[in-house]
Parts: structure tokens; C-alpha cells; sequence
């Protein structure tokens, strides 16, 4: 199996989603750790120290994170953004939360927000590598290229 190229991955969790994640990156550690990796801070930190995975960690999430992630997002810095937030809490950042995923859209970037879509994108040629070339890659398309 052809291995993938080195892609920049965001991962984020609110804090009820926190050991999830956790447990994902554990499942996944092998192909993760072929990616570069993101976080906000104290999903980052957790990542690094609980699984062992080199994770470059912004701040946390309410405290300008997910701003800094977006932003990242918007200079075609960010790849894949797998963000577990949680369905059932309010945000004090809900606007920044909002946002992110709003980017994340506009750029088209691959989003999973649940674990079966993160199940489905690591399992992906993209991430996971194989012999298959994709016609196109994921990132910004022309239109938003050209603005
Ligand atoms: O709040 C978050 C995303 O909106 C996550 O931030 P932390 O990883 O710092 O908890």
C-alpha cells in the first residue's frame, strides 16, 4: 500500500466529546501519526500526552482556539478538520464554534463531527493512502482561489 502524503489535520472536542476523541486517536494513532496535527489546547495536550501523538496545540477553544484554527483554515493551512462538539451544551464560544464550521464549509474543507464520519475519512485514500490518485484533492477550489 502506497502510503498518503503528509496531510495538516485539525482536531478538536468539546468537553463531554474529550475521551472519545481520545479513544479515536488511539485507534487511529499509526495513520495519524503520519499527518501533521493540530489542536485546540486542551484537546491538543490531552492527544500529546494521552496517546502520544506530536500535536502543534493553539489555544483553548473558548480562549481564541477555534478563531486560530479558522484562520489557519481560511490561508489553505488545514487539510481535515475532525471537531467533536457537543449537540447538547451551549457554547460560551458558540459564535467562534459557528464560525469554524462555517469556514470550514466555504473552503471546502472535509469536516467529520461524529465518529462514524471520522471512521470514514482515516479509512480514506487521502488519509490512509493507497495506489489510487484523486482527480482532485481536497482544499480551496478554484472560485474561492481566485478571490
Ligand atoms: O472549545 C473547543 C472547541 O470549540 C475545544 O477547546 P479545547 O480543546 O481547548 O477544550
Amino acid at each position: 500500500m502506497k502510503k498518503a502524503d503528509p496531510k495538516k489535520i485539525a482536531l478538536i472536542a468539546h468537553d463531554s466529546r474529550k475521551n472519545e476523541m481520545v479513544e479515536w486517536a488511539t485507534h487511529n494513532k499509526e495513520v495519524l501519526k503520519v499527518h501533521a496535527l493540530f489542536g485546540t489546547g486542551t484537546t491538543g495536550k490531552r492527544i500529546a500526552t494521552e496517546v502520544g501523538l506530536s500535536v502543534h496545540c493553539f489555544k483553548s477553544g473558548p480562549l481564541g482556539g477555534d478563531q486560530q484554527i479558522g484562520a489557519k483554515i481560511s490561508e489553505g493551512e488545514i487539510d481535515f478538520l475532525i471537531f467533536f462538539w457537543d449537540p447538547l451544551s451551549a457554547q460560551p464560544h458558540d459564535v467562534d464554534v459557528k464560525a469554524l464550521l462555517r469556514l470550514s464549509v466555504y473552503y471546502n474543507i472535509p469536516i467529520a463531527c461524529n465518529r462514524s464520519t471520522a471512521d470514514y475519512l482515516i479509512t480514506s485514500r487521502l488519509l490512509e493512502g493507497d495506489e489510487f490518485e484523486p482527480e482532485t484533492k481536497p482544499g480551496i477550489t478554484d472560485e474561492i482561489k481566485s478571490k
